[in-house]
This record gives C-alpha cells, sequence and structure tokens, in this order.
C-alpha cells in the first residue's frame, strides 16, 4: 500500500516545496537597504491577509494592523527609539557600546512604510478555548501572524524590520491603542535594493548562527542525541554545508 503522505493530491510540488524554503533562508530582517517605492495596495492585501492566516490559539484572531504611513507619527515612533536605544547603550562598555552604536536597529524612515502588529489581550471574552492555563498564547499567535508577514513579504521582494527598542507605553499612546491592546510588533517594511545573505548582526560580528547540532536534545534536556544517530548524522554533514553558506 502506498503511504498517504506521497498520494496525497494536495502535496507541493518540488518547485512549491523549494519556494516555501527559500523565503525562510533567504528572509532577513532589514534595516539599511529600504528603497522609497510605494508598496501597491494589492501586494499590501496579500501581505495582510497572509498575516490573516496565522494559526491562533482558539481562533482568537487577537491581531490588529496599524497601517502607518504618516511621517508625524513615525517621527513619534523614531524619537521614543532613539530615547530606548540610548538607554540600552549603556549595557555595554567600551569596544562593544561603539559597536553596539554603529548598527544600525530601526529604518522607520527610510522604509515607506510601517505597521504595528497589535494584540487585543481580550479579543473572543474571558474564555477562549486553549488559553485557560498558558495566557500568553494570544500573544504567541500574534507572533505567528508577524512571522507569516514576514515570510510572504520575503516571497514578494519586500523587506520587513522589526523594531523592539520602544517603550511600549509611549508606542501605545502614540497609537492611541485601546487599554487591551497590546502593540506587539513594529514593522517597517519596503522594497530594498537587496536581502543580505547572512543576518546584519552576523555580518557585522556582532554575534553568529548557533550549530542546530547544539540544540537538538533527545529524550530531554540531559541527553543530547547519539553520533550514530540518524539525525545526527544529517546534522553534522549538514552543518558543513550551512556553515560555510553563513560565513
Ligand atoms: C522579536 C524581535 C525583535 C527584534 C528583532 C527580531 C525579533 C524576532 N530584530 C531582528 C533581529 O536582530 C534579527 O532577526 C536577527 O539578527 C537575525 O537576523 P535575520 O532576521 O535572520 O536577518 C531587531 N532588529 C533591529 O535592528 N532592531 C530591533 O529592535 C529588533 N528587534
Amino acid at each position: 500500500m502506498t503511504r498517504s503522505h506521497h498520494s496525497f493530491s494536495e502535496d507541493f510540488s518540488e518547485e512549491e516545496r523549494r519556494g516555501l524554503y527559500r523565503a525562510i533562508y533567504e528572509r532577513r530582517d532589514v534595516r539599511s537597504q529600504f528603497l522609497p517605492d510605494p508598496i501597491p495596495s494589492d501586494v499590501l492585501g496579500r501581505l495582510l491577509e497572509a498575516a490573516h492566516h496565522a494559526p491562533s490559539v482558539g481562533f482568537m484572531q487577537p491581531w490588529d494592523f496599524l497601517v502607518i504611513d504618516s511621517i508625524e507619527v513615525r517621527r513619534r515612533v523614531l524619537e521614543n527609539f532613539e530615547h530606548e536605544n540610548t538607554r540600552a547603550a549603556d549595557n555595554y562598555d567600551g569596544e562593544r557600546r561603539s559597536s553596539y552604536l554603529a548598527l544600525k536597529l530601526q529604518g522607520i524612515l527610510d522604509s515607506p512604510l510601517n505597521i504595528c502588529i497589535t494584540c487585543d489581550r481580550s479579543r473572543g471574552g474571558p474564555t477562549v478555548l486553549g488559553r485557560n492555563t498558558i495566557v500568553e498564547t494570544d500573544l504567541f499567535s500574534t507572533c505567528l501572524a508577524v512571522q507569516n508577514l514576514w515570510l510572504a513579504a520575503r516571497a514578494e521582494g519586500i523587506g520587513v524590520g522589526w523594531v523592539s527598542i520602544l517603550d511600549q507605553q509611549r508606542l501605545a499612546q502614540v497609537l492611541e491603542l485601546p487599554e487591551s491592546v497590546y502593540p506587539l510588533a513594529y514593522l517597517c517594511v519596503g522594497y530594498v535594493s537587496e536581502f543580505l545573505e547572512q543576518p546584519e548582526l552576523e555580518a557585522r560580528g556582532w554575534r553568529s548562527r548557533l550549530p542546530l547540532q547544539q540544540l537538538v536534545h533527545h529524550n530531554g534536556w540531559q541527553q543530547t542525541l547519539d553520533a550514530e544517530h540518524p539525525l545526527a548524522e544529517w546534522l553534522s554533514e549538514r552543518s558543513s554545508g550551512i556553515s560555510s553558506r553563513d560565513t
């Protein structure tokens, strides 16, 4: 008997599968490569639809999308960033501090559009299926909407940069959010001159991708995979390929 997952009529074609992985591997957090070109409404609509098809706890769909093109609003968000970024720099000394301050960590005005994805913590009422024990599942759901948008954007040739160096309360005030609505992700969005091959933080020597092998455990935190485990072998072979791609 053929295995059902091989004969399933809705299987992705090889090309579709490659396309999905390509979006995953070539997605970047963009801050420095934005072009001013406006995003056509149909393209923006597709990105928001992709976000809106994320999984959510109890199908809560706690997200809203604030489409922000006002320079005035963006200037206020940039001020918020600058204030918080100065504070963040105090976490570092000496060379690490200079290195931190040299990083570009936002594209609020360089991108033609900002999108704030919020999480309405009260959506669906006090009882949401699946959210009884882990209350943060609404936030997790909203993160998945962000990732959907981020990947769809990559496939559309659009870069996204997540700015989290922001005081959330001030952001909520500027965006006039109701009490129950949490500004989960502030995103800079626009076409780009290029997608970098590596994360910008890696290219600038701030931090590199950890070897996946070191992050895989077996049946509990204390045990790693035996070297002879087929997955361990696969990861070990693969790691040489990935690291040469990443460096
Ligand atoms: C929740 C969250 C918050 C932030 C980020 C990401 C995420 C997931 N990242 C982007 C982050 O630095 C980047 O994802 C990693 O460096 C990996 O690079 P790629 O996304 O693979 O290009 C990010 N980048 C930045 O320049 N300023 C920021 O404030 C933030 N904040």
